[in-house]
């Protein structure tokens, strides 16, 4: 596989941070980053997304542990020496400098000859739809002008790696799709590596070739977005993604988990007999249906229209709690069945790790091809 055999651009080997007062922040994090792709750190407040950026960008040293760009070390290497640019959540703009100023910023200091810097400045500007702007004061711009102009900056420097840390929650929601379009047309066009940075696991999904899912310094999970989505190894990673059903259950044997009181055919295998485990179903993978003809049955708890869907709580007898995205209604009070197919079943083992998840699986696929 041509593209996996080369040689990532960016790759972290347990790498440790901790800050003066004792707090480890990022806890031996290890992983690739591939040339041209579009990466997500996901996590919520203070898990450590920063500190990843700022240890890429060199505002800051790891602890222990390595960080290689292009294979080589550069743990040490001093922030204007290194192939990356960052676009911070503030823009960080110059009020008293015009939009080209703003962007020429960068190339004065290399002390560019002013004829490249205007071909330059022009030619970020084109690549942000901004072109005309030039002589704009930045308090004469909305807020999604701004932003673009801070990307322009970034990007004027032809950077082999941009970072944006969280550079859509200062736009309002409308503006902020639009912009989440923008810089994903923006990344294809440029070709370069995104290192984005979101608490929001919309924004995650919709933009990442790969997101990595972050909780308390460490990386629960990295994958594509339907990777994660349909295949969360944890409780965190279920339920930090999108909303889910979460109950506990229990491992028959492969192809057979036990919850809620019954057992269901599944899909996963590799577990101990009668291992407990975590179930996760998504809402919008349950059907409402008659009792008689549902897998399990619930009482109906509430029901809000969503626009799209009806999101409807409902109660087995064994208290668990279900919600289910449905675009018929039901009606609160009633008892309605619910139907699901063995692949929405999503088996999770307690407390296990991405390594442990993947060595499972292996294992697992291995046995499952000898037999
Ligand atoms: N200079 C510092 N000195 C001490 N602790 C710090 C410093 N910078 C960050 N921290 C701590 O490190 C932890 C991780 O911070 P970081 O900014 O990386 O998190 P984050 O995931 O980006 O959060 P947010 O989404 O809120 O920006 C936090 O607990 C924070 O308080």
């Amino acid at each position: 596989m041509g593209a996996s055999a080369e040689q990532p651009i960016i790759r972290f080997e347990r790498v440790t941070k901790s800050y003066d007062d004792g707090e480890t922040v990022l806890k031996e994090v290890s992983f690739e980053i591939r040339r041209g792709q579009f990466y997500t750190l996901l996590g919520p407040s203070g898990c450590g997304k920063t500190t990843i950026l700022r240890l890429i960008a060199g505002f800051q040293e790891p602890s222990s542990g390595e960080i290689y760009f292009d294979g080589k070390v550069i743990n040490r290497v001093p922030a204007n020496e290194r192939q990356v640019n960052t676009v911070f959540q503030d823009y960080a703009l110059f009020p008293h400098l015009d939009v080209f100023e703003n962007v020429a910023f960068g190339l004065r200091i290399k002390r560019m000859k002013q004829a490249d810097v205007e071909n330059k400045v022009l030619e970020a500007l084109r690549f942000v739809n901004l072109k005309g702007y030039e002589k704009r004061q930045i308090t004469e711009l909305s807020g999604g002008q701004r932003q673009r102009v801070a990307i322009a900056r970034a990007i004027v420097n032809e950077p082999q790696v941009l970072l944006l840390d969280e550079p859509l929650s200062a736009l309002d929601l409308k503006l902020r799709t639009e912009m989440q379009y923008e810089l994903r047309e923006l990344q294809r066009r440029l070709g370069i590596t995104f290192i984005f940075v979101t608490h929001d696991q919309e924004e995650a999904l919709a933009m990442s070739d790969e997101i990595f899912v972050m909780k308390e310094g460490t990386i629960q999970q990295s994958g594509t977005p339907t990777d994660i989505y349909d295949e969360p190894i944890n409780r965190f990673v279920a339920d930090f993604i999108g909303e889910s059903n979460i109950v506990a259950g229990q491992m028959v044997r492969d192809y057979e988990v036990r919850f809620a009181g019954h057992t269901f055919e599944c899909v996963d295998g590799g577990f101990r007999p009668d291992e407990p485990v975590e179930i996760v179903i998504r809402p919008e993978d349950l059907e409402i249906t008659p009792p008689e003809s549902g897998k399990l049955v619930v009482k109906v708890d509430s029901q809000l229209f969503r626009g799209v869907h009806y999101e409807i709580i409902g109660y087995d007898d064994a208290g668990n709690e279900w919600m289910v995205h449905s675009t018929k209604r039901a009606t609160v009070g009633e008892r309605v069945g619910l139907g699901f197919d063995p692949e929405a079943i999503h088996v999770m083992r307690f407390g296990e790790t991405e390594e442990e998840f993947d060595r499972r699986l292996l294992a697992y696929e291995e046995s499952a091809n000898e037999r």
